[in-house]
């Protein structure tokens, strides 16, 4: 399977974290990226490519322009405010505000976001644009013929909405990559998510298609992460009624456990008989995740990965969560081996 990579992902380098009131060092840190990478040729898994340039076209296909620009300022913008640290939003319209857009930087972060654990910093625009280009290539490859290809994203983007940052996201990666199929006449995409936490980005953006089906797998959000959406009773809305579906699990889940939603959200997909497939790759999911309460372990990420080459369909891996950093080679790329090795 080829996989694109970026360098500059590493132009995002936050060296904040908003957690337990207390300042951390990001749990998104660069060496994610350098590790999977580093796993990637480890393990000969296929040519590693550089994004080719899209430009913001197909980014704003799925994001709004005036969400774009705020993205490409607001690190200057919050410098020319003076203030002495990274861009963290703090103040957000609680019921009975107003959703409208101030001038000033602080409620400009608080109007573009829902959590404040993602701090913006120099580059943090060129990253997000990097993690689009990255992602589109990816479909350009399987667009061009190959049967899969391997997005190796950061910063993640499935936590982002068409107009909302946060999550460590910021352009919707597998998103864009849904609607890029769809402008090129893939008539029906399916997005599954199989991250620890609700892909609530994603299923925000096509809650009204029937045209794209949108489908998580998640620890439940009355306990994690974004804390909400992602509940089993949004099933979409108007034409996309019907399109969205979220499976949630207790803390401890194993795979054995898992792997029945799995198999749910499969079959669901086979029944959609989609003409693509966008797989938003977390491996959050992992036993001994540090933010997150499931007990997939490394080989269950093997099987992951021929269950989903089951399904034969062109397919896109975006990178998505995945947070100890030791393992998180082995365990995203062991999906791509277990996916090849049935392919
Ligand atoms: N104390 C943990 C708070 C985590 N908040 C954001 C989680 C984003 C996961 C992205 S896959
Ligand atoms: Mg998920
Ligand atoms: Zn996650």
């Amino acid at each position: 399977m080829k996989t694109v990579f970026s360098p500059l992902h590493s132009r995002r380098h936050v060296k904040t974290e908003l957690d337990g009131g207390l300042l951390i060092e990001p749990h998104e840190k660069p060496s994610r990226a350098e590790t999977i990478l580093a796993r990637v040729k480890d393990q000969a898994l296929g040519e590693v490519l550089e994004p080719e340039e899209f430009g913001l076209e197909p980014v704003r296909r799925v994001h709004t322009a005036d969400y774009v620009a705020f993205l490409e300022t607001c690190w200057q913008d919050w410098q020319a405010a003076g203030k002495p640290g990274e861009a963290i939003p703090a103040v957000w319209a609680g019921r009975g505000m107003r959703h409208r857009l101030p001038k000033d930087i602080d409620g400009r972060l608080g109007y573009y976001s829902f959590a404040a654990e993602t701090s913006i910093s120099d580059g943090t625009w060129e990253a997000a644009r990097a993690s689009a280009n990255v992602a589109l290539t990816a479909q350009k490859l399987v667009a061009g013929g190959e049967r899969a290809a391997f997005a190796l994203c950061r910063p993640p983007g499935h936590h982002a909405h068409a107009d909302l940052f946060g999550g460590y996201c910021f352009f919707n990666n597998a998103a864009i990559v849904a609607q890029a199929f769809r402008d090129q006449g893939y008539g029906r995409v399916a997005v599954l998510d199989v991250d620890f936490h609700h892909g609530n980005g994603t299923q925000a953006i096509f809650y009204q298609c029937s045209d794209v089906l949108t489908l998580s797998l998640h620890g439940d959000p009355d306990l994690v992460f974004p804390h909400f959406l992602g509940f089993e009773d949004e099933t979409g809305e108007g034409d996309g009624e019907g399109y969205n579906l979220n499976i949630v699990y207790p803390p401890n889940t194993p795979y054995s456990v898992w792997s029945q939603g799995l198999e749910t959200a499969c079959e669901r997909i086979a029944a959609f008989q989609p003409d693509a497939l966008v797989l938003a790759l977390g491996v959050d999911t992992f036993e001994d995740d540090p933010i997150s309460f499931f007990k997939l372990t490394s080989s269950d990420y093997l099987t992951l990965g021929e269950r989903l080459a089951r399904l034969g369909l062109p397919t896109v891996f975006t990178m998505e969560g995945g947070y100890d950093v030791d393992a998180i080679g082995v365990n995203a790329v062991n999906v791509m081996q277990g996916f090849d090795r049935a392919a």
